[in-house]
């Protein structure tokens, strides 16, 4: 089976990268199997760019090709907070369920028509012996009032999908897999992927 290394630490990324490439029939590595693996800082402005930090790191440590994703949430009447801070908005320890009620109280009294947001996921996919690629995807929702569903990860619990009438949380596995920003960025993947993997055999 072919494997892909996906340099992530995060255990809801991997578990969706895990289906979504089963699909095509990779077998999928993560940072989680890697235990020295370093912490890269993501100093970026922007998803791309610390995509783009993490998957050139990786790499070269490795000495092979990698796929990092940098994704958040953005929200509109924060200003497109958190963003690339999503991952620690609530504080360095991470939490999704501090940053969701961070989300959910500076939202108080927005109504519903005004709690429009996107989940945004950048793909940068690097090797030491090529040009690095980047791609992307979204997906649109509303956020709720209060947290609901227990699948999913991060800010799912509280990400209204209007076309399911489900959080992304209520979704399944598979209702996510179809509809998500990774799902579409890794799509838009595809189509590179074949080209990236046949330069790098013949090197
Ligand atoms: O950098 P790595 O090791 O990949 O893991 P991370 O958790 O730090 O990941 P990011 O820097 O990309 O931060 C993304 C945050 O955005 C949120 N997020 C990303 N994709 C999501 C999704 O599909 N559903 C819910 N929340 C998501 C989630 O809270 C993540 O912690
Ligand atoms: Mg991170």
């Amino acid at each position: 089976m072919k494997t892909v290394i996906i340099a992530t630490k995060n255990k809801g990324k991997a578990k969706e990268f895990e289906s979504l490439f089963a699909a095509k029939g990779y077998e999928v590595k993560t940072l989680l199997d890697v235990p020295d693996a370093p912490d890269v800082e993501e100093t970026g402005t922007t998803f791309e760019a610390n995509a783009i930090l993490k998957a050139e790191a990786i790499a070269q440590q490795l000495g092979h090709f990698v796929i990092a994703d940098d994704s958040g949430l953005i929200v509109d009447a924060l200003d497109g907070r958190p963003g690339v801070y999503s991952a620690r908005y609530a504080g360095e320890a991470k939490s999704d369920e501090a940053n969701t009620q961070k989300v959910l109280s500076e939202l108080e009294g927005v109504p519903e028509a005004e709690r429009t947001a996107r989940f945004y996921c950048a793909l940068a996919l690097a090797s030491p012996n090529q040009e690095t690629i980047t791609v992307s995807g979204t997906m649109e929702g509303v956020i709720t009032e209060q947290p609901s569903g227990e699948n999913g990860f991060g800010y799912d619990p509280i990400f209204f999908v209007k076309d399911k009438g489900k959080t992304s949380a209520e979704l399944t596995k598979e209702q996510k897999n179809q509809i998500s920003h990774r799902a579409h960025a890794l799509k838009a993947l595809d189509e590179k992927l074949d080209l990236f993997l046949k330069r790098e055999e013949g090197m």
